[in-house]
C-alpha cells in the first residue's frame, strides 16, 4: 500500500522538513531493507548509529528519511524529516501507516521483570474461552486466534508491532494482550499505542547490562504507566515494593491487587499443592491449574483485567479455573522410578527463588531437589552468583550448566556462578557446560527414585545460541529422551 508522506506525518511533530512529499509504500529502519519507496529510519543504536548507512540506503534507491541530524550531502531529491526522536517518530508514522490499529482494539499490556507471558496467555485462553477473538503477543510466540506466528522479540519492534495489530484488527480481533518490555518502553516500541489497561506484575534484579541502574529500571516501568490516558486502567501489584510508585503520575484509573496489603483486587491462598491451587478470589473459592504463589498473583491480575474489561465476574470465575500453565513454565513430566522433572523459564533470582520455594512447599519430605541451571551469556552478570547461591540454598544437588552463552566463554559464565557457591554448599554442586550432558547426569546419575529435577531457564526455547548460532535444543525433549532411555 502505498501513502502519500504528508498523511504519514499528520500530527507529529518535526525539527524540519526538507525536500517535496513523496509516496510511500515501505517503512524500514534495518539499511538493509531500503528501496525505491521506502521511508528508511534512521535509529541510534546500542551498537551502531543507524545515519552511518544513509548513503547505502540512497544507494539502493531509497529517497525518504527521517533522521535526528540532517547529512552534510545527499543526493539531489531526497526527503528529509528531522525529528528529536527517530525511535518516537517511526512508532507514530508505522500507526498512522497501519491505520492506528490500536485505537479501535481493546489493547492491554503487562509490564514487570516475571509473570509477562504467563499472564497475557492466561488472558488470551480467558477471552477466548468467554467468547471474543483475541490477539497474543509474547516472548514465546504472537497469535491471531489459533494462527501462530513466530516471536523474535517479547515486544516486537514498532513497525512489526503496527502491521501485527492492523492484521489483528483486520482479522477481528476484539481484544488484544500484550508484553511490554521495558528495553520496549526505553526505546519507544509502544509510543503512541492506544491502551485500554497496563498491568504491572512486580520488579526485581534484571537486565541491568541495558538499564544499568535499578532506578533506571524502574524509571522504564514506569514509563508505562505515566504514559496512559484518562480513559484506561493502570492496575498494580501493592504486594511489590515498587508497585505503588508504578502509578504515582499516570493519568489513569488507579486499581491495585495483592496478597498481604489491602487492594481493590484481593485472593487468599488456601491450599498451593501439585494439582493447583485453592484460592479465595473476591470473596469467592476457585480451584486453580497453576501451581505456586506466583501464579495466584497471576491469576489475582488477569481475574482483575477481566472485571475492568466489563466481564461478568461468575464466568470468569469458572473460565479461570479450567486454565492450564502457559508453554514452558512450570511444566511437570514423569518418568520412571517416580522421578520427576520440572521445565521452568526461571532466568532470574526472584524467579528462580520462587519456583525452588514452591517446589520445597509442594514436594514430599522424601522427594530431593536436582537443579540444573545457567546464566545468558551477553547480559546482565551480576544475576550470575546470585542464582547459583539461590539454586544451592533451596537444592539438595546443583548442576550449573550453560544457557545461552551467546559470544560468551560458557566456562568463564560458569566460573562466575560458582563464586556465588558457599564453601559449605561445594559438594553438592557441580558444573557440567554442556547443557545436554547436564541434563542426562541430573536425571540419570544424581536423581533417585522420586526424585525432581528442575531444568530452569530455557522454558520453551527451542535452542541454544552459541556465537550467534542457534543450534537445535529443547529441555522438553532432552529430559524425554532420557526417561524413555532410563
Ligand atoms: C539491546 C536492544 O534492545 N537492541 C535492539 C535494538 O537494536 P540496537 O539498538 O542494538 O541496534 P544497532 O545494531 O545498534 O543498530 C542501530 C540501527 O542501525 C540499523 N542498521 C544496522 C546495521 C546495518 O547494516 N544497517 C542498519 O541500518 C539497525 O537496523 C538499527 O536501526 O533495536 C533492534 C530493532 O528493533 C532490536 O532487534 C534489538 O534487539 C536485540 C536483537 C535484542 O537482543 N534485544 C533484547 C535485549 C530485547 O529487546 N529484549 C526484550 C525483552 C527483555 C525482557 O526479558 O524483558 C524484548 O522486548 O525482546
Ligand atoms: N508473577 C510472578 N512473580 C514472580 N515470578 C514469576 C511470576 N510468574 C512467573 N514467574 C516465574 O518467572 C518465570 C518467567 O515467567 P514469564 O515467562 O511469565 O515472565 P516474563 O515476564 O514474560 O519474562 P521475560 O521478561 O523473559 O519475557 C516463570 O517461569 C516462573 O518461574
Ligand atoms: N528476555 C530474556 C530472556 C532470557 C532467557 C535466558 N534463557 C537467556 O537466554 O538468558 C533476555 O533476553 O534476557
Ligand atoms: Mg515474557
Amino acid at each position: 500500500m502505498s501513502q502519500d508522506s504528508s498523511s504519514l506525518f499528520k500530527s507529529i511533530d518535526i525539527v524540519q522538513q526538507v525536500g517535496e512529499h513523496q509516496e510511500i509504500s515501505h517503512l524500514c529502519f534495518d539499511s538493509r531493507q531500503a528501496k525505491a519507496g521506502s521511508l528508511f529510519f534512521a535509529i541510534p543504536g546500542t551498537q551502531v548509529d543507524g545515519h552511518q548507512f544513509l548513503p547505502q540506503v540512497f544507494a539502493q534507491g531509497c529517497t525518504a528519511c527521517v533522521v535526528e541530524r540532517i547529512p552534510d550531502s545527499a543526493p539531489e531529491g531526497v526527503l528529509f524529516f528531522q525529528v528529536k526522536d527517530s525511535n518516537e517518530a517511526m512508532a507514530q508514522v508505522a500507526s498512522n501507516y497501519y491505520g492506528n490499529p490500536s485505537t479501535q482494539l481493546n489493547l492491554v499490556g503487562i509490564t514487570g521483570t516475571n509473570g509477562k507471558t504467563t499472564s497475557v496467555t492466561l488472558l488470551f485462553e480467558l477471552f477466548k474461552a468467554l467468547g471474543h477473538r483475541c490477539g497474543l503477543i509474547s516472548t514465546v510466540q504472537n497469535k491471531i486466534e489459533d494462527r501462530v506466528i513466530p516471536a523474535t522479540h517479547t515486544t516486537p519492534d514498532a513497525l512489526n508491532l503496527n502491521a501485527l495489530l492492523a492484521d489483528m484488527l483486520a482479522s477481528g480481533c476484539t481484544h488484544v494482550f500484550m508484553e511490554v518490555s521495558s528495553h520496549a518502553v526505553v526505546q519507544k516500541r509502544i509510543f503512541g499505542l492506544s491502551f485500554r489497561g497496563a498491568i504491572f506484575s512486580n520488579i526485581t534484579r534484571d537486565h541491568l547490562d541495558f538499564h544499568e541502574t535499578f532506578d533506571s529500571y524502574i524509571k522504564a516501568k514506569k514509563g508505562f504507566f505515566d504514559a496512559l490516558p484518562k480513559t484506561a486502567f493502570a492496575l498494580t501489584n501493592l504486594d511489590d515494593k515498587r508497585g505503588a510508585v508504578m502509578l504515582q503520575n499516570t493519568k489513569a484509573q488507579k486499581y491495585s491487587y495483592g496478597i498481604l496489603e489491602s487492594a481493590d483486587f484481593k485472593a487468599k491462598i488456601k491450599a498451593n499443592v501439585l494439582s493447583g491451587l485453592q484460592l479465595e478470589l473476591d470473596g469467592n473459592e476457585i480451584h486453580a491449574q497453576l501451581i505456586g504463589q506466583f501464579n495466584a498473583y497471576n491469576l489475582i491480575a488477569i481475574y482483575a483485567t477481566a472485571i475492568l474489561l466489563g466481564e461478568e465476574k461468575g464466568e470468569v470465575l469458572i473460565a479461570l479455573s479450567a486454565l492450564k500453565t502457559a508453554p514452558g513454565r512450570f511444566e511437570q513430566m514423569h518418568g520412571p522410578e517416580n522421578k520427576m522433572a520440572i521445565v521452568d523459564y526461571a532466568h532470574t533470582p526472584d524467579a528462580l527463588e520462587n519456583v525452588l520455594k514452591t517446589i520445597q512447599a509442594i514436594r514430599q519430605k522424601h522427594q530431593r531437589i536436582i537443579t540444573v541451571v545457567g546464566c545468558g551469556g551477553n547480559r546482565d552478570a551480576g544475576k550470575r552468583p546470585i542464582m547459583a547461591t539461590l539454586a544451592a540454598q533451596y537444592s539438595d544437588q546443583v548442576v550449573l550448566t550453560s544457557d545461552n552463552p551467546r559470544f560468551e566463554d560458557p566456562e568463564l559464565i560458569l566460573d562466575q556462578m560458582q563464586a556465588g557457591i558457599s564453601a559449605a554448599d561445594e559438594s553438592k554442586v557441580i558444573r557440567i557446560s554442556d547443557r545436554k550432558h547436564a541434563i542426562v547426569e541430573a536425571i540419570q546419575q544424581l536423581a533417585k527414585s522420586g526424585d525432581i529435577v528442575l531444568v530452569a531457564g530455557k522454558g520453551h526455547e527451542t535452542y541454544q545460541d552459541i556465537q550467534g548460532v542457534k543450534h537445535d535444543f529443547d529441555d522438553k525433549q532432552v529430559i524425554s529422551d532420557t526417561f524413555s532411555k532410563v
